[in-house]
């Protein structure tokens, strides 16, 4: 099976559009010949783009009636989306906020069309999407309202370190309110049927951070592993899911607690996703756990202080596209 693989090179001002360049230049990396990969963009950001690294690019109209083949290099298969201006590196502007969009919601929807196999993203720039007047706070909330999934789940995971969040794009005086028994629950079910069901762990063992210093010392500094988060654990324990904790945070990002866990579930995003950028940033990789679709994205975000300079590494792409890429061969044999 050739995966048809869509891509989203996200924010134009970014690295995105370099990132694209280098996946599909003929000294490009050997799993971007696994696939057929489609750029949903605007053809002459890449086209200029190409031409700035001094790389000739062929892009091949998409088209969903014929056989997937892979893309040959040099070359992206190409759905077309138009800025409203041209981009420059570096430089954000929120008129082109919709186009960032209209590019999500094409690959969301051939995703669920089943036209594309799986999408990858890169990295969007939130606020200047916000400041142009939408409200958005990620891809992963995004797709989530597209697909008409309630909850979803954001793991990031690197070599064996996997971590899922409880909470995503949410500011920290919210957390708290937002950490409730029952989103506890689902975002545990969909992370034990994700280990399971996609990444082959046959009992998958869930570390479970607490919210507060200390997983809240007894409730000395805090009352939510005491009322929220324990009783959610066992509920889901008497459902023969496997979790430790709530354990404090700085406990369970410990190797010998690290050890006896497949994934750990933080609280909060800058609970989680530190630890796992120290630990592999630039390979690992982020997945949405939970929607109809596979969508896999890189660690990164626009990286605007070097766009336009060529220096964008490609590390967490390929290893965004290669698991794509292992996620929808697996869908399809079983
Ligand atoms: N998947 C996504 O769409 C993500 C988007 N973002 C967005 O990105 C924007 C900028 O975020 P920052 O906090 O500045 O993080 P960032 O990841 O864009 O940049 C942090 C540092 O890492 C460097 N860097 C990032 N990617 C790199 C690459 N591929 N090669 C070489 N160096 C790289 C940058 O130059 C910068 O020094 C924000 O608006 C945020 O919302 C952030 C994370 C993920
Ligand atoms: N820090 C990870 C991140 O912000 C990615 O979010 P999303 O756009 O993939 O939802």
């Amino acid at each position: 099976m050739v995966p048809r693989i869509a891509f989203t090179p996200g924010e134009p001002a970014g690295i995105g559009p370099e990132l694209a360049i280098k996946i599909a230049s003929s000294d490009r990396p050997a799993t971007a010949a696994r696939a057929q990969i489609i750029a949903i963009a605007d053809p002459d950001l890449l086209q200029q783009e190409a031409a700035r690294q001094g790389k000739p690019l062929q892009l091949i109209p998409f088209d969903s009636n014929r056989e997937a083949e892979p893309t040959p290099p040099g070359s992206l298969h190409i759905v077309p989306a138009t800025l409203a201006e041209s981009a420059l590196p570096g430089q954000l502007n929120p008129a082109n906020g919709a186009y960032v969009l209209e590019t999500l919601h094409i690959a969301a929807e051939g995703c669920m069309q089943r036209t594309f196999d799986a999408l990858v993203t890169g990295p969007v720039h939130k606020g200047v999407i916000n400041e142009a007047g939408v409200s958005f706070s990620g891809h992963t909330e995004y797709f989530a309202e597209k697909a008409g999934v309630e909850k979803v789940v954001m793991m990031l995971a690197a070599d064996d370190l996997r971590v899922a969040l409880a909470t995503t794009h949410l500011p920290l005086k919210d957390v708290s309110a937002a950490v409730t028994g029952q989103s506890l629950q689902q975002v545990l079910t969909i992370l034990h049927r994700s280990l399971r069901d996609q990444f082959r762990i046959e009992q998958p063992r869930i570390g479970v951070c607490g919210l507060n210093p200390h997983a809240g010392e007894g409730g000395h500094l805090g009352r939510e592993e005491i009322d929220v988060i324990e009783p959610a654990l066992n509920t889901l324990r008497s459902l023969g899911i496997n979790l430790i904790g709530p354990l404090p945070a700085d406990t369970l990002f410990t190797p010998p607690q690290l050890a006896r866990c497949d994934a750990v579930l933080a609280m909060y995003h800058d609970q989680g996703l530190p630890v796992l950028k120290f630990k592999g940033f630039g390979r690992a990789i982020n997945i949405t756990l939970g929607l109809p679709f596979i969508r896999t994205s890189v660690d990164h975000g626009t990286a605007l202080n070097i766009a336009g300079q060529g220096i964008a590494d490609t590390g967490s792409l390929i290893a965004a596209l290669n698991q794509a890429i292992e996620l929808a061969q697996l869908r399809q044999a079983f």
